[in-house]
């Protein structure tokens, strides 16, 4: 299984409807290249541009709905098109979309831990609660989003939901890259599975983004690590190495708690 992860680049300078366009088109342009597309979190607005939240929230079927659910069926793709900052009954959610390459909506997730402690997302959004795998043709893939990362018990209930890799777009920054980098790894290897971790570059609201998007097999080796920049990562899954790490190294089968 071929998957490009779409590091973009969030500039405050490009308007958002350019963004989406922009965007879709990049995600066209892997047609024939990829089988699953993976783009950042809230690529639309920007993870930390707080102050346009309200005003970029949209429905879930709403703008980015329509743009992506058709870049997908352009590109033949499997896309996880990152998170938007979705409206539904009068709060405001960080909420992720999975397209099948028909275009139908496969998957959505509503984070469940939301970043900033007493402020920013924490208090601006309401938290998700549900756990959420989809089923792609030769994998399982569990979503979680960028501040998920830090708790690995949401990985394990991915993982005892049939998970075999994690899509994580974030929008993590710069300050903490060495935290993201190690934490992608030490979830890749306790969970004995894939984790794909697409951030945004550039630097919005003040916070410069760490980039670096990467992915990481299910034995814990880095298979590819973007730079600091807009750029595509391009790699290939066996879905067959994540049977053979865990039935060679079978750890998880000596779990108590
Ligand atoms: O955990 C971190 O260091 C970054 C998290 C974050 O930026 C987010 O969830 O938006």
């Amino acid at each position: 299984m071929r998957a490009s992860l779409i590091q973009i680049a969030v500039d405050p300078d490009e308007p958002v409807e350019d963004r989406r366009a922009r965007v879709a088109r990049l995600v066209r342009e892997e047609r024939g290249a990829a089988d699953l597309v993976v783009l950042p979190e809230l690529w639309p607005v920007g993870a930390f541009a707080y102050e346009s939240f309200a005003a970029e929230a949209e429905p879930l079927k709403g703008p980015t709905y329509g743009t992506m659910a058709a870049a997908a069926r352009d590109a033949g793709v499997w896309l996880h098109a990152g998170s938007i900052v979705e409206a539904a009954g009068g709060a405001l959610y960080n909420t992720s979309l999975v397209f099948s390459p028909d275009g139908e909506l496969v998957g959505s997730y509503r984070k469940i831990h939301r970043f900033g402690f007493d402020k920013g997302e924490a208090v601006l959004m309401a938290r998700g609660e549900d756990l959420v795998t989809v089923d792609l043709p030769q994998l399982t893939v569990g979503v979680a989003t960028c501040y998920d990362l830090r708790f690995p018990e949401l990985f394990r209930g991915l993982v005892d939901a049939g998970a075999q890799a994690f899509l994580l777009p974030a929008g993590w920054p710069a300050r903490r890259r060495g935290h993201w980098t190690l934490l992608a790894q030490a979830r890749a290897v306790e969970n004995q599975a894939y984790v794909l971790a697409c951030g945004t570059a550039g630097t919005h609201a003040g916070v410069e983004q760490a980039g670096h998007s990467i992915v990481v097999d299910p034995w814990g080796e880095v298979l590819a690590e973007a730079g600091p920049d807009e750029e595509i990562l391009r790699v290939v899954l066996d879905p067959e190495k994540v049977t053979a790490t865990r039935e060679q190294f079978p750890a998880l089968k000596d779990r108590v708690l």
